[in-house]
């Protein structure tokens, strides 16, 4: 199988239960839930994305021929210390692609695998971390994981919908757009009158890392 990736890079992990944490994040190239052209995004199913997964022309990008080709270049990014080995893989939708394959290569190197998906695709069994970030209740198939991460707020979706799955973590993610301080306060309220939910800021716009 061949792999389309837009970027690959060490950082901390910005959002979420592993906010901190070292990871590499590797960017898959496409998603079913918007094409990534701007002129699109009213009839995408998800509208408001603030991430560019189009084509393989980032940092570290490219077409891999093997799952051990990518999994050799993610160790190489993350570098030499075994301890701690983390990969997020993310996209785009990073379950058009993720294979069995992929993860055991991943695995055989060291690595934890987790993935940040929308929750249209199944993933492949032992996927280490879930987060799901629900953006179509009809197309949420996948309706447990570790954490799920609603961006907040969403025309049509409410996160009543949601406290009855099996995930372990709930959290509430400010829409990143021109209304941020707005969102921003709607999820801090939100969460103080529904201890359920904990705020997931997107720290690593804050600080200025990727
Ligand atoms: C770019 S998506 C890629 C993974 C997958 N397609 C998904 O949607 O979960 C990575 C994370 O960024 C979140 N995200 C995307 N656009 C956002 C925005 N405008 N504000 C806050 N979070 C956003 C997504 O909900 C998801 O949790
Ligand atoms: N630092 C950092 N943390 C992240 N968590 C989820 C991200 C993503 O785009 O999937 C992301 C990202 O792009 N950068
Ligand atoms: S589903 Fe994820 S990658 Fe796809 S458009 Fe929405 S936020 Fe972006
Ligand atoms: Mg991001």
């Amino acid at each position: 199988m061949t792999y389309s990736v837009k970027e690959i890079f060490k950082t901390l992990q910005g959002e979420g239960f592993y906010t901190g944490r070292a990871a590499v994040f590797c960017r898959f190239t496409g998603c079913n839930f918007w094409n990534g052209n701007d002129l699109d995004r009213i009839n995408a199913v998800c509208k408001f994305c603030d991430t560019d997964f189009v084509g393989i022309n980032g940092c570290n990008g490219g077409k891999f021929r093997s799952a051990s080709l990518l999994a050799r270049e993610i160790s190489r990014i993350w570098g030499e210390e075994y301890f701690g080995r983390y990969v997020v893989l993310t996209g785009g939708e990073p379950l058009l692609q993720l294979d069995s394959a992929l993860l055991s290569e991943l695995h055989n190197n060291g690595f934890e695998v987790g993935i940040e998906t929308n929750g249209s695709i199944i993933p492949p069994k032992n996927v280490d971390w879930i987060c799901v970030s629900p953006k179509d209740l009809n197309r949420m198939i996948l309706r447990e994981g570790n954490e799920l991460k609603l961006v907040f707020p969403q025309n049509d979706i409410c996160p009543d919908n949601f406290v009855d799955m099996n995930f372990q973590h709930f959290y509430l993610q400010p829409m990143y757009s021109d209304y941020l301080a707005l969102n921003i306060d709607l999820a801090v309220n939100y969460c103080k009158n529904n201890p359920k939910w904990r705020l997931s800021l997107q720290t690593h716009k804050y600080i200025g890392i990727p």
